[in-house]
């Protein structure tokens, strides 16, 4: 039997079990041998009635003191309740729906039993205890395993079939190299395998667990890694630096000393010969956009071509103005292709890419289609903000012969994710903001202020600024009606505000020419009041808007509270931003303070990661990266640093085993990140 078999072979599995499990993305031995326990139940703490805890679960020795009582509650439901005595004390083991245990559990037999034990009330209990006779108690004491349940699948099931697999011939090929596993003090595969499903005491499921978790490590690294392995030097020849000179003596303000460190940076790496790869971070509103436009126009003054790719089209139209704004008249040429773009112009501009006649080409997702052709890509840029995965960003370097990389990000991530996710890359920090910005006052009200904070808007305005209402929703919504939406919020808000205030609707559902011409008057001020979705989320940028209201503010994660709240304040004035929410939940509460309370995108990311935990933290998935199963990024630093070094050891070497193992293993990656879907 071996890994890639499929599982209708196995005794018990027929096609309705099949299919339950395939649901699950169980189809072959492999990938039910990599379905691990939930956890494990230990019937080896022997409890004693000297140090009792409230719903601990515990085995317990106790003799049976009676014949019991069996209560029928309604229906087919019972409860049996037996009076037992533990060491010196009595305490009733409480089964619900066994009645027929009355005759398997006899008067003065001694059984351990093990369950939750139950403090509270008259008397001592425990609940629905698993038991078995003193005088045989068989395996009851071995380490058990429980699986999450599989709809479909009696819970009893799943370690029958791996008792099967495992009895019968089962060939796991280890192709981690011997010296590795030597040198590591690993499990081999099968052990480890077995060790997890088979334990007989807890520190077998350790070493267990110790072999497949540095499996996944080692694979993440190694997946990352291949993206900038072996293209270290770069052909990319630059020598005039006068054309960024002149760009950064002209702009409308002074870059901030970070601003102008980052760019030394990215100097530096271009001058060295090899080939960039840079992260940049900085928080919302830091001024990335201007480290890009930098970028890309020393590439451009030195015949190389640019490529950057933004999350949203609205985004790449407005990346687009921005580009032309400072370039077109020092004669570079900028061009934004996106998927809504009509055929004949994008043609046209295809046309013009291919021959080398633009130079910078701002898009989306679009541009890593295959009839893109570029001239000579010379750098490519990815406005991240975890929309793009790893595959898509060595797509497009794929592209040209071996591009700069350059990605910006503004939300802080984790060490242990970003040495994941950007092990490939130097990483930039822009830790200021431009000068002159006031933090944004932010308040958390709840709906019974509305017309307070309508008037403000209208304050607000009457001053010339803009404002921004978000809301969760397109439209309402039946089953949640507390939830705010924007085409009720849009039309509320025009009968409530005085006429002469232009208020427009934004959101994912209308046209992209309309969209694209909603974002184009509230840029130039034509309109005053913006109801959005979190479109606006990322990257909006009208210095003129001076406050935003967050309705069902709740519904929001912290951050993007954070992101959307960054969409104001980019400018001289004063800005505010109102979290309106009616919930009254603890949680809810605590979580709306640390916005109002918190400017850092940092300290915001840091609080997220602690009430979310980090299972939904930064998903995997969102970054294109395959799932993980039990290896937890966020608290294995020290492992993912050692794997990344014998990664690297792994590249290096010349010899046979290692090259296959490499081959594989990135065989596997790809096909795992193939998998992952975007949303
Ligand atoms: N040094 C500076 N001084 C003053 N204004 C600046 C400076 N650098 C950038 N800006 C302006 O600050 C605003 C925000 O910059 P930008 O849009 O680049 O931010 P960002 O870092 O991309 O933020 P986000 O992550 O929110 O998209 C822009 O209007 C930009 O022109």
């Amino acid at each position: 039997m071996k890994w890639e078999d499929s599982l209708i072979n196995i005794k018990g599995v027929g096609p309705k079990r099949k299919e339950a499990l395939e649901k699950h993305g169980i189809k072959t031995i492999g990938d039910l041998l990599s379905f691990y326990p939930r956890k494990y139940i230990d019937r080896n703490v022997l409890g004693s009635t000297d140090n009792i805890y409230e719903e601990s679960e515990v085995s317990i020795k106790a003799q049976v003191l009676n014949k019991g009582r069996v209560q029928r509650i309604r229906g087919n439901l019972s409860i049996f309740t037996l009076s037992l005595l533990w060491e010196d004390k009595k305490i009733a083991a409480v089964f619900f729906n066994q009645p027929y245990l009355k005759n398997t559990l006899h008067e003065y037999q001694e059984y351990y039993f093990y369950g939750k034990i139950k403090t509270a009330g008259a008397m001592m209990k425990i609940m629905n205890p698993q038991f078995v006779s003193v005088n045989n108690p068989g395996s009851f004491f071995e380490l058990t395993p429980v699986y999450s349940h599989i709809s479909g699948i009696p819970n009893n099931t799943i370690p029958k079939i791996l008792t099967q697999i495992f009895s019968d011939d089962l060939e796991i090929a280890d192709h981690l190299p011997e010296s590795i596993r030597r040198s590591e003090n690993l499990l081999d595969l099968k052990a480890a395998l077995k060790a997890i499903h088979f334990p007989k005491r807890a520190d077998e499921v350790l070493r267990g667990i110790e072999r497949l978790k540095f499996n996944e490590a080692l694979k993440i690294n190694m997946g990352i890694m291949s993206n900038s392995w072996g293209k270290k030097v770069s052909d990319i020849i630059i020598t005039s630096f006068e054309g960024i000179n002149i760009l950064m003596n002209n702009l409308p303000y002074e870059l901030t000393k970070s601003q102008r460190a980052v760019i030394d940076d990215m100097i530096a790496d271009i001058k060295s010969g090899q080939v960039m790869n840079r992260l940049v971070q900085g928080d919302v509103g830091s001024g990335k956009t201007i480290i890009a436009i930098i970028a890309a126009c020393l590439m451009a003054q030195n015949g190389y071509q640019t490529a950057y790719m933004a999350p949203t089209e609205i985004l790449a139209q407005q990346h687009g103005r921005n580009f032309k704004e400072l370039l077109v008249n020092m004669g570079i040429s900028v061009e934004v292709v996106t998927g809504s773009i009509k055929a004949k112009e994008k043609k046209e501009i295809l046309d013009r890419v291919a021959k080398g006649a633009v130079s910078i080409i701002i898009g989306t997702h679009a541009l890593i289609q295959e009839s893109l052709e570029y001239y000579n890509l010379g750098m490519v840029i990815t406005d991240e903000q975890h929309r793009f995965g790893v595959k898509q960003r060595s797509q497009l370097s794929l592209k040209g012969n071996l591009p700069h990389t350059m990605v910006m990000s503004a939300t802080p991530i984790p060490r242990t994710l970003s040495l994941i996710l950007y092990g490939d890359l130097s990483v930039s920090y822009i830790d200021e903001l431009p000068k002159g910005r006031k933090p944004i006052k932010t308040y958390c009200y709840d709906e019974a202020s509305l017309h307070k904070i309508v008037a403000f808007l209208e304050d607000e305005m009457i001053k010339g600024r803009q404002t921004f209402v978000i809301c969760p929703f397109i439209e309402a919504s039946e089953e949640m009606e507390e939830v705010r939406d924007t085409e009720t919020v849009y039309n509320e808000l025009k009968k409530k505000m005085n006429p002469k205030y232009q208020i427009g609707c934004l959101h994912g559902r209308l046209k992209n020419d309309d969209k694209e011409s909603i974002i184009k008057a509230f840029n130039q001020g034509e309109i005053d009041c913006l109801v959005a979705t979190s479109i606006i989320e990322v990257g909006i940028d009208v210095p003129n808007v001076s406050a935003m209201v967050i309705l069902s503010a709740d519904r929001f994660g912290l951050s993007q509270l954070h992101q959307l709240r960054g969409r104001v304040g980019r400018g001289k004035h004063q800005s505010y931003c109102f979290l309106v929410t009616n919930s009254k939940s603890k949680e809810t509460l605590s979580r709306m303070k640390v916005i109002v309370n918190n400017s850092s995108g940092k300290k915001i990311a840091d609080e997220d990661f602690r009430l979310r935990g980090p299972g939904d933290y930064f998903g995997f998935k969102q970054h294109g990266l395959p799932k993980l199963g039990l290896l937890n990024p966020m608290e294995e630093l020290t492992l993912i640093k050692n794997t990344k070094i014998i990664a690297d050891m792994i590249f290096q070497s010349n010899e046979k085993e290692m090259m296959n193992f490499r081959n594989e293993v990135l065989q596997s990656f790809y096909q795992d990140i193939d998998e992952v879907s975007f949303t």
